[in-house]
């Protein structure tokens, strides 16, 4: 399908769109309104990014080369929380001097071509000040047990019968909130994420309407698989980080010499041999 936005159609044409809350609301607000901002958001699990996030920091890029506003968001707060999306087993409470020192990672998305600088907001604030009654009252009665119950991220622990704490249970509130609040903050109407990202961006975008906020969209894009349907970037000498400090350059671009013959098609389609190279050494 052809989309007025000339943006869509650039990263269509790449194969980067996985889902789409409304493709036509949000080519129509792409096609009238230049102002549109997006963000994405990290947790700061790890000191750097891996190349799993590599579609979508090129995705923000792209938004940035056609005009749009960006707010890169380190999940300060909602790292102390650990999101359960796609992952099948629970994951230790991360220690707060990691989540410290993780945050750090502005280094590697840095944006800034002195013209569209992004915007890169740390969480941690608006999350360590809230009030737990308060936050049920507003946000959590607007949540369904229910509907939680059925998501991918809650039900993928539930059938392997896998523990899922109260804690990480709570995730997905906190990212939606997130998303209300920097459209009250900033007017972002667009969320990126990966495909595993669909119900935290979903539950965000409901919320939105909940406190009657313009419409909210969201966009996923594809979890990079191998040929064998591994996850890309996990090797057996452990993740192919984006910080050249975490891995010698060397071995990032032999990772990628080395990827199998079945995969090079689908990887030079979404990931152009211009943005393999990392975006800040
Ligand atoms: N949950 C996202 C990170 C994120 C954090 C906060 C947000 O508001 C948005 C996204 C991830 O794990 O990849």
């Amino acid at each position: 399908m052809k989309h007025k936005s000339e943006f869509l159609n650039f990263i269509q044409e790449r194969g980067h769109p996985y889902q789409c809350t409304d493709a036509e609301g949000l080519d129509r607000v792409l096609s009238q309104n230049n102002h549109i901002t997006a963000y994405i958001g990290f947790d700061c699990t790890a000191p750097s990014l891996n190349i799993g996030s590599l579609i979508q920091i090129m995705m923000l890029r792209h938004l940035q080369k056609f005009g749009y506003k960006l707010i890169v968001l380190l999940g300060g707060g909602t790292t102390k929380i650990g999101d359960p999306s796609g992952k099948d087993k629970a994951r230790s409470v991360l220690p707060m001097e990691n989540i410290n020192q993780n945050i750090s990672l502005e280094k590697v998305i840095s944006f800034n071509d002195g013209k569209t600088g992004a915007i890169v907001e740390n969480k941690a604030d608006w999350l360590d000040s809230i009030k737990y009654i308060d936050f049920l009252r507003n946000v959590g009665v607007h949540f369904s047990v229910n509907r939680m119950l059925s998501l991918d991220s809650v039900k993928i622990r539930l059938d392997r019968e896998q523990n899922l704490s109260f804690l990480e249970f709570n995730y997905m509130l906190l990212q939606a909130y997130d998303f209300v609040d920097l459209n009250k903050k900033h007017g972002c109407r667009l969320q990126i994420g990966g495909s595993d990202q669909w119900g935290n961006i979903v539950n965000g975008i409901e919320l939105g309407k909940k406190f009657n906020l313009p419409e909210l969209f969201g966009l996923t894009t594809p979890l990079l698989l191998n040929a064998k349907g591994k996850k890309m970037g996990k090797t057996e000498n452990g993740a192919i980080w984006l910080d050249g400090s975490m891995l010698k350059p060397l071995d990032y671009t032999q990772y990628f010499r080395n990827v199998h013959d079945q995969d090079v098609g689908r990887f030079v389609r979404h990931l152009p041999i211009c943005q393999l190279m990392r975006l800040k050494n």
